[in-house]
């Protein structure tokens, strides 16, 4: 598959130690795994914690988000970052351009407008297969990959001074 680099120089890794919330939707069960097992050993090999919640689908996983952030404020848990995991793949329908542009379009916007440090690892396939070469930890690992990403985005913002 094109683009399986691990994109090493990419990543940096934050100061603090991070602690960070993963939403996975289980539309795809066995999808689900593989980009989980990436995004935790990535977590795991960076030295952060998490904690892990289960959506339904990856339309869920926005609001979960904003869950956290309205939990934090009243004193609950505070997450660093967060990183979406999802398995979107096109079937007969518009339904797949729904899923997909509104679950980006949301973690989006509260990356730019609540200043929210998201790793993106939620595919959009046309098919099981591109799915599975994206998804195993040995192969694309886009778990892993958004799990560094939600890193690094924690890094830059502790790195520009930016209130967390
Ligand atoms: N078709 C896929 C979905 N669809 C479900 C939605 O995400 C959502 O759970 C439902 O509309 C209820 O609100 N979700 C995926 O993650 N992947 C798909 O392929
Ligand atoms: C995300 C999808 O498109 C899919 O699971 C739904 O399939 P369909 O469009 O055939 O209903």
């Amino acid at each position: 598959m094109a683009g399986t680099s691990q994109h090493g120089k990419a990543f940096i890794r934050p100061k603090k130690k991070a602690h960070l919330l993963v939403i996975e939707a289980r539309f795809h069960d066995d999808l689900a795994d593989a980009l989980l097992d990436g995004a935790t050993s990535a977590l795991d090999e960076a030295g952060a914690t998490y904690d892990v919640v289960t959506v339904p689908g990856s339309l869920e996983i926005p609001a979960v988000i904003t869950f956290a952030l309205d939990g934090m404020a009243e004193g609950g848990t505070g997450y660093d970052g967060f990183v979406a995991l999802g398995t979107i793949i096109r079937g007969d329908t518009y339904h797949f351009d729904i899923v997909a542009n509104e679950s980006s379009r949301a973690l989006m916007d509260l990356s730019v407008q609540d200043s929210v440090c998201i790793g993106n690892g939620i595919l959009t396939t046309e098919n099981d297969a591109q799915a599975w070469t994206r998804a195993k930890r040995s192969e694309g690992d886009k778990g892993g990959f958004a799990a560094r990403a939600a890193l690094t985005m924690i890094a830059l913002k502790e790195q520009l001074g930016a209130q967390s």
